[in-house]
């Protein structure tokens, strides 16, 4: 699909956006420098975006340092009305927002359309929160002293986004750090980079003053990231992305001593036992497993299953997985489009090549889709082990793999066996062990009897290396005010 065919989907085709956003204006690399961005559902080229590099950054940086004290001096019901503008703004370009969002990244029409719901649903919650940072008064440790605590914005902050989610995990970052009365600099992955600019489309007509916000669009992801750690303007760096890249950024950050969310890799866990309701069970393998084609940090990447329902679970999730129809995410009755590359691809090959090798026998799928590019079937197999790769690295893709067990006791062993502790979800009807299971899981957060989790109105982050920070609901702000204690003698 060509920008132009693209355009003329659009009932606003002024959406999309091939320039970048810096500093209030919309423009090129100095240099001229592009680089294309592409439909994975056929490997064609969109349009091209600037490829920015550190000089770039370094104006918007500027820009956003000069912008952010006037923003940060405004009532918060002001901060709050521009948000909520763009929050309307955002659900009025619902369509076409989805429609970019699937050429760029594949996923189908129906989970774009959600996800810019999602996306825009943060936007709305941060302006409401906005009118409620509230501060403390503390009673004086001496006769004379009168304590109190303010909260103030970090100042300028810097998001690095990925792509499996281009419009959320930008509002999910951008929303609040506007609420609280920061700027924000935005890098967004260079496979997405065209839902970034719509969204700043919409931004700059809700009202954001100039300079406020930048989307820099850059393939040369590490220069920005050197840019943003070393520039001793950026307070604050948000990341989501794979626990390798955030580790490289806490580092680079670690020299300035910048303050830091990082919602990294996830590796979840998601339990069947003996008592559940085995059809709710599979529908939440399904949504949990296979939503964005298993490209989300949140998607069940083991299964476990006890063994008294191993064979019933098997069977009726390879009778509903095989239902799923892959194909073009803007063709009608799509459940499943591309992988977003090659390399992609490949993953979920090399994990499936592993797991049989050792023994994984395949009960659905296992090979690239007739469609080929990126495509893969959605593949089921039995007998995982916790020797085989995917126990413990996230596979990324459509591949189910289902681990037997025996007790409560090893399956938590099992489940907490892994460096990651973002979701984790289980199947159960005891009371008591529904309890005790959801607090034995060392994660951020735990699904009971359902597949999905996520909502703007919740803490969404993770323990270990899954990352530090929480984003959505009144602890979202948090990492992006600072507080300040106010000791004083009257
Ligand atoms: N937690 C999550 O939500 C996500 C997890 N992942 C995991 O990571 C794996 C790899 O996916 P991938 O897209 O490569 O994820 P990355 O972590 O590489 O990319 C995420 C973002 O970080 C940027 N980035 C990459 N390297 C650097 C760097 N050195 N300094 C600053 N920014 C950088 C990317 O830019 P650019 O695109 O330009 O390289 C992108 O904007 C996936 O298979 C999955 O397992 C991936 C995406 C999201
Ligand atoms: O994969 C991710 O990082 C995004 C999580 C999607 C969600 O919020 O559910």
């Amino acid at each position: 699909m060509l920008a132009r065919d693209l355009k003329s989907l659009l009932k606003d085709p002024g959406l999309l956006a091939t320039d970048a956003f810096l500093a209030g204006d919309w423009v090129g690399a100095d240099d001229g420098a592009t680089f294309a961005v592409t439909n994975p559902a056929n490997g064609e080229t969109i349009c091209q975006v600037p490829d920015m590099g550190r000089a770039e950054a370094a104006r918007a940086i500027e820009a956003a340092a000069a912008a952010q004290k006037d923003w940060a001096a405004k009532t918060a019901k002001e901060r709050a009305g521009v948000l909520r503008k763009w929050y309307d703004l955002m659900m009025a370009a619902q369509e076409d927002l989805a429609l970019i969002l699937t050429a760029e990244m594949g996923k189908p029409l129906a989970e774009s359309r959600g996800e810019i719901a999602y996306g825009a649903g943060f936007v709305e919650w941060f302006a409401e929160e906005a009118k409620r940072i509230y501060g403390e008064t503390i009673p004086g440790h001496q006769p004379d002293k009168r304590l109190t605590v303010i909260r103030q914005p970090v100042g300028v902050v810097a998001a690095i986004t990925p792509w499996n989610f281009p419009n959320a995990m930008i509002t999910r970052k951008a929303a609040p750090a506007l609420a609280a009365g920061c700027a924000i600099l935005i890098k967004p992955a260079a496979e997405t980079p065209l839902s970034a600019l719509a969204m700043a489309v919409l931004a700059e007509r809700a009202g954001l003053p100039k300079g406020l916000m930048s989307v820099i669009t850059s393939s040369k992801s590490s220069d920005i990231g050197k840019e943003f750690s070393e520039n001793p303007v950026v307070r604050k760096i948000t990341f989501t992305g794979s626990t390798e890249v955030g580790r490289i950024l806490l580092r680079q950050a670690a020299d300035q001593v910048k303050k830091c969310s990082m919602e990294l890799g996830g590796n979840a866990p998601f339990i069947v036992f003996d008592d559940a309701d085995l059809d709710a069970a599979v529908k939440g393998a399904i949504a949990c497993k296979f939503r964005n084609n298993g490209q989300t940090c949140v998607c069940a990447n083991r299964i476990y299953v006890q063994s008294g329902v191993y064979d019933a679970f098997a069977a009726k999730l390879a009778e509903a997985v095989g239902k799923l129809k892959v194909g073009d995410g803007m063709d009608d009755g799509t459940d499943l489009g591309p992988l977003i590359s090659d390399a992609a691809r490949e993953k979920v090959e090399t994990h499936l090549a592993d797991a049989t090798a050792k023994g994984a026998k395949v009960i659905l799928g296992g090979k690239p889709h007739q469609r080929g590019g990126t495509f893969f079937e959605p593949t089921i197999v039995t007998g995982a082990t916790q020797e085989m790769q995917f126990a413990t690295d996230e596979t990324f893709g459509p591949l189910a793999p289902l681990f037997r067990f025996e007790t409560e006791d090893d399956v938590i062993a099992m489940a907490n066996d892994t460096i990651f502790g973002l979701a984790s979800y289980f199947f159960a009807r005891d009371l008591s062990r529904v309890y005790k299971v959801a607090e034995a899981l060392e994660y951020g957060i735990v699904g009971v009897n359902t597949g999905l989790i996520s909502t703007e109105v919740a803490p969404f982050g993770g323990v270990k290396q899954s990352g530090l920070g929480r984003e959505g609901s009144r602890h979202g702000i948090e990492d992006y005010l600072e507080m300040k204690y106010i000791c004083m003698s009257v």
